[in-house]
């Protein structure tokens, strides 16, 4: 089947009291694909996730998940989507089996189709399972947040940035978990702040920015649309003020006798910013370049579009 796992045309929010969270949002999440939401602090991801959870009401525009409408097909909607939160909202009492228990009759699982070992085996908490939820730690209450979004085996599951507060080993355990389930075609979404965890996970990220899709493209060509390079250069002196050339778009002081010139490669090369230096009399010691990464384009495309 082609037709995209979420596929959002027009979509708008503003809130009570005129908060514009979102803008005209026209993007369309590919089936089976790892899938990337990157933008700064209030830039409107989770009011998106929270439109397709339909826990927030959108001002204008579609959206339909796995083919359904929200609006016309919302109960098939919901069945198609596990939405992982980014804040952690349990109640203490449950053990983690009695709440993906719970959670899978809420979502209407019958009780012999029900998988809540397997899910707790999954996420590395079943010595947890019969535990009190609240002597859970941080990163175990996520990863029980991850199986408690899967109890109803949707196939496009989204984590609202899933990392945040969780240390580095349970970070690569969780990951390694959503790649095997992508891999066996649970389509991902997940919002992050982490841009290399995003370069290094999606095979496709979207930009979002002031609630609008500034890029949306495959994590390579996005990449690719990284213009700026800079060039740390050590030179034979010290220097009190910086060079000025055309070919710079800018220069910076960086210790005494080292400068870092970013330039735009698809005007100039390295080469040709290195004789720019050399004919503003500056011996050349050492050199080293940067290569952009999603990090660079993101505050690119972010300052473009303030
Ligand atoms: N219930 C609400 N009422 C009014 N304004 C809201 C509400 N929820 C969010 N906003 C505003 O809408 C904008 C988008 O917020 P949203 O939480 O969607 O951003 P976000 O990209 O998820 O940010 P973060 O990464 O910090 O979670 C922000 O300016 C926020 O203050």
């Amino acid at each position: 089947m082609t037709e995209a796992a979420i596929s959002i045309q027009g979509l708008s929010k503003i809130y009570k009291g005129g908060k514009q969270a979102l803008t005209d949002v026209t993007l369309d999440v590919p089936r089976g694909s790892m899938f990337g939401l990157l933008g700064p602090n209030g830039a409107g991801k989770s009011t998106l996730i929270n439109i397709l959870a339909g826990m927030v009401v959108k001002t204008a525009g579609k959206a339909s998940i796995w083919g359904f409408d929200i609006d016309e097909h919302p109960r098939n909607a919901k069945a198609s989507i596990g939405i992982v939160p980014q804040e952690i909202l349990f109640d203490p009492f449950f053990t983690p089996f009695e709440m993906l228990e719970i959670y899978g009759g809420l979502y209407g699982v019958p009780k012999a189709k029900r998988q809540s070992m397997e899910l707790l085996r999954k996420v590395h908490l079943e010595d947890k399972a019969n535990a009190y939820a609240r002597t859970l730690s941080g990163g175990m209450k996520r990863r029980l947040l991850v199986a408690k979004a899967l109890v109803h085996n949707p196939p496009v599951l989204v984590l609202d940035e899933p990392t945040a507060g969780v240390d580095i080993q349970l970070r690569q355990q969780l990951w390694e978990y959503v790649r095997e389930l992508n891999a066996l075609g649970t389509t991902v979404v997940l919002t992050t702040h982490y841009l290399e965890e995003a370069e290094e996970l999606c095979d496709r990220i979207a930009i979002i920015n002031h609630g609008q899709v500034i890029a949306n493209k495959p994590t390579h060509e996005l990449l690719q649309m990284a213009q700026e390079k800079a060039v740390t250069v050590t030179v034979d002196r010290d220097l009190t003020e910086v060079p000025q050339a055309p070919c710079f778009e800018r220069i910076a002081l960086k210790g005494d006798r080292s400068i870092v010139v970013t330039y735009s490669k698809d005007k100039v090369n390295a080469g040709e910013v290195l004789a720019a230096l050399q004919s503003a009399g500056l011996g050349i010691v050492d050199v080293s370049t940067h290569e952009a990464d999603l990090e660079d384009i993101f505050l690119n495309l972010t300052r473009e579009a303030a």
